[in-house]
């Protein structure tokens, strides 16, 4: 596996992802759908609307032409929003290499056909390679050069071991998993309950309420992982507890942001992106059709269709009937 890197999307994810292996080496490319911000970066070395005070790496190539931004590509690393992943990789198909190995780095479930992100791409893919990298790792931390770690899952482990050993450098630590369905729902599911945890922030219910719906949060995340094929092993790693922890616990975290305003009752007009909110509705969706209790995943969708108000989802949560604290029991 050869290593010229392009990277897809020029938010707070794709800039540092890029940054962090040009700075490192690579040969790395960025593409934007933005030409104007694009030229920014270029002129500027910076990304402030998006990674505000970071200097990027100097040897980070732009490209605004998509067709030209994948071609010769070894390695395109997939970082637009989760519900436009699926149409940006239809777009590239024609015009990449052969050998060209496709990682998703977007965390969430395409809400048209409820795949994750692994599945979108082994579908517009049937014939290369694909992965996904996902894990706790705030944008601005890895722009920032700050040690990170995540994981990279594909099907076949030499798959991954390969990207790892591609992708890791003294900043960020990959990890190799062969479990990629189980990284993909981890990495989407979090966002739902770091909304839930931020509600819990902005609401000031305490320290001991947070860490209790971080804990449940996990065994609900587990259940509906476990449900849909995903490793107990993986929920258990840096994809699963390792970014619940990170999310559910930061406000750095654009989700918890997100639950925190509504914690606060704040507007929540001009919010930086909140996957959560997609996942949610999808979420509590498969927990529903697969008959997984799944009380928080549930109170969140609800808060977040107008449905309760967040009094009414912290009354009802504490008045469900005692249970087992079993995360397999449903
Ligand atoms: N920011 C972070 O710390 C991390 C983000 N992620 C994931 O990475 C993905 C991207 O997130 P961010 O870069 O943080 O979001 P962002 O909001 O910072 O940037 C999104 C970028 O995608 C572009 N974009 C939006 N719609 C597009 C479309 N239809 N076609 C092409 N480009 C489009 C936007 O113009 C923007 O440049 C998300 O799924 C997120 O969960 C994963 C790990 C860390
Ligand atoms: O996934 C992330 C860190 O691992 C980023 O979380 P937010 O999307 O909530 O900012």
């Amino acid at each position: 596996m050869s290593d010229k890197i392009t990277v897809l999307g020029s938010g707070a994810w794709g800039t540092a992802l890029a940054s962090n292996q040009a700075a490192n080496g690579k040969s790395v490319t960025l593409w934007g759908r933005d030409a104007a911000q694009l030229s920014l970066m270029r002129d500027t070395g910076r990304n402030d609307k998006y990674l505000s005070g970071i200097q990027l790496a100097e040897t980070l190539n732009y490209e605004h032409d998509l067709q030209e931004a994948v071609r010769g590509a070894d390695i395109i690393l997939m970082v637009t929003p989760a519900q436009t992943l699926a149409a940006t990789a239809e777009k590239i198909v024609p015009h990449i290499r052969s050998s060209a190995v496709i990682i998703s780095c977007a965390k969430g479930i395409d809400q048209t056909t409820g795949e994750t992100m692994g599945q979108v791409l082994h579908r517009i893919f049937p014939n290369h390679q694909v992965a996904t990298l996902s894990g706790p790792s705030f944008a601005i931390d890895v722009a920032g050069n700050l040690p990170t770690a995540v994981t990279i899952a594909a099907d076949e482990t030499e798959t991954a071991l390969s990207l790892c050993a591609i992708l890791s450098n003294k900043n960020l630590r990959c990890y190799a998993s062969n479990d990629q369905l189980g990284v993909d729902y981890g990495g989407a599911l979090k966002n739902v309950l770091a909304i839930a945890a931020g509600i819990v922030h902005g609401r000031a219910l305490g320290a001991s309420a947070l860490a209790a719906l971080t804990t449940r949060g996990f065994a609900e995340l587990q259940r509906i992982a476990l449900a849909l094929g995903a490793q107990s092993e993986t929920l258990n790693g840096l994809s699963g507890f390792g970014d619940l922890v990170l999310t559910c616990g930061s406000e750095k975290s654009r989700n918890f942001a997100y639950g925190a305003a509504i914690g606060r009752g704040s507007d929540l007009a001009n919010m930086k992106l909140a996957e959560g909110v997609k996942t949610a509705r999808i979420a509590a969706d498969i927990a529903r059709e697969n008959n997984i209790d799944a009380p928080l995943i549930f109170a969140v969708n609800e808060l977040l269709s107008g449905s309760i108000n967040v009094d009414t989802a912290i009354a009802q949560l504490m008045a469900r009937p005692l249970k087992s604290e079993s995360i397999t029991r449903r």
